[in-house]
Parts: C-alpha cells; structure tokens; sequence
C-alpha cells in the first residue's frame, strides 16, 4: 500500500515501529512501537518528563530518531524533513501557542493556505481580496468553532480561541493525521470542554494521537490510550483497560481513575 487513499477504518495510518533517542547517557525514547488506527483518536499519557513531546518531534521530524522507522499511510518518512512530512498530511499542533499576534483571525488562516500553496500572496497590501482563499479559510475557521472571530486580532483573543485558531491552521493543511501536543494545555474547564466538543467533532474524520495531561478530556475522547513513562510505552489499552491497569495507576494516574 502506498496511497492512503486505500486506508480503510481501523488501519493504521500512523505508525513507529521501535523508536529510540537519547540524550547522552538519557534514554527519553526507548523502544517506542505504537500506531494510530483508522478513525481513532489514540492517547498518549504519561508523566512530566516521559518523553512525549520528543516522541511526537520524532514523529514530525523535528528531531531525528537514533533508530526505529515511522511510517505514514503505507510510506516510510523516516529520513523525510517536517517540511515534506507536513506536506505528505502528517499535521500537528504545538505545546505552546505559535501564532502572529498583529494578524487577524482571517488573515492567519489565509497566510497559511497560501504558503501551503506555494502562493505570493503579500499579506501586507491585500489580505482579504483573494475570494477563493477567504472563503476556504472561512471554512476552516468554522470547522475549529470561531465563526464570527474572523476579525478579530490574534492579540484579543482569550487563550482557548488560540488554541482553536492552531486547529483551524493545522485542519488548512489538510492534514491525514493529527498530533496534538497537550491541546486542553492553560485552558479554563470551559475552553476545554469546547474544545473536547471540537476535537469529539473531527473525530473519525482525521484519526488524532493526542498527548493530554487533562484526564477527563483523555478519558472522553480516547479509543486507546498508551501510557508512556521514562519513555517506554508500558501500556496500550482501551480507556477502561488503562483505567484498570495496576502498574498504570500506580505510574501516573494514582487515584484519579477510581
Ligand atoms: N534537547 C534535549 N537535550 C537534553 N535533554 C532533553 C532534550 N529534550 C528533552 N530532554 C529531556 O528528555 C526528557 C523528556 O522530555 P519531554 O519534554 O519529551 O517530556 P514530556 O513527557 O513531553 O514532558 P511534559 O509532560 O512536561 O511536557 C526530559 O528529562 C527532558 O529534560
């Protein structure tokens, strides 16, 4: 298989098969074999410091693995850049908010389809003047929950519309997967419960790993959830599974999962 237009529900569409890395005498990932099916959305939990955000810069290609292969949708990207992985609909969101803060809603969702498109659009002179963009950014900003923002400057926006502009860019790129690095991360009991209903929403149309601190999110939205500490995987189950797993509870979830 190599298109992964042949993917049926419950196939793998994402998966690492076998990752290590190290820092120095650190192993932070250690024999990471783990994939993301078809129509799931497959959590990755575990404590600070476990390894998830180098797991899922491996997975990008932010960093390169000392060993073990990713592949996506039949294709090994492996040796592939962030650049061409991206390209190929591996979408991600960041820990952390990476927006322009002077742009408006619209014109950051513009930029970014215009970039993907190789465009020359100059965003300074006439963001809005491009019908065809603007209606499909409008699209987007739709489907992340903020119609109705769409003027509004990045910089007044409150923290969980943010994170649902970083949806909208990542959903602008297409993407055949999502990995979403702690999407609930700052937010208000609120802005997370909209954005469970969001990310509830795209479930089945964009299979999700998802690495999550807030457990009732994790517990909502999960089909299988795999429990990463000092970067090895010692459990994949599903919610109830890891619920009810010993070694699990006594690693991380202690008695939250009671
Ligand atoms: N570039 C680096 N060089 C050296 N050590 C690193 C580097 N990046 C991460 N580490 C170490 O690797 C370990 C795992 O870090 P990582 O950020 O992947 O964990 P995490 O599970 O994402 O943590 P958190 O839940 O707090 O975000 C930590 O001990 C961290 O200090």
């Amino acid at each position: 298989m190599t298109d992964g237009s042949a993917i049926k529900t419950g196939e793998a569409v994402l998966s690492l098969d076998h990752l290590h890395k190290a820092f120095g005498a650190l192993k932070v990932t250690d024999d990471v074999t783990l994939d993301v099916r078809s129509g799931e959305i497959h959590a990755l939990i575990g404590p600070n410091g476990a390894g998830k955000s180098t797991l899922i810069a491996q997975i990008c290609g932010e960093l390169q693995s000392d060993s073990g292969r990713v592949h996506f949708r039949g294709r090994d990207l492996t040796d592939l850049s962030a650049f061409k992985r991206a390209r190929l609909g591996l979408g991600r969101s960041f820990q952390t908010t990476q927006l322009c803060l002077e742009f408006s809603v619209l014109e950051h969702v513009i930029l970014s389809l215009d970039c993907m498109e190789g465009g020359s659009f100059n965003l300074f002179t006439n963001p809005r003047n491009d019908a065809a963009l603007r209606e499909e950014a409008m699209h987007w900003i739709g489907k992340a929950g903020l119609a109705g923002r769409e003027n509004r400057q990045v910089a007044n926006l409150a923290h969980g519309e943010r994170r649902q502009l970083e949806l909208a860019v990542a959903l602008a790129r297409k993407p055949h997967v999502l990995v979403l690095d702690e999407p609930m991360a700052g937010m208000g009991a609120e802005e997370s419960a909209r954005m469970v209903d969001l990310l509830q929403e795209l479930k089945g149309e964009y299979p999700m790993l998802l690495v999550e601190h807030d457990m009732d999110a994790v517990f909502t939205l999960a089909d299988r959830v795999s429990v990463l500490v000092y970067g090895r995987i010692i459990f994949t189950g599903t919610v109830d599974e890891v619920r009810q797993d010993a070694e699990v509870r006594s690693a991380y979830l202690g008695d939250e999962a009671c």
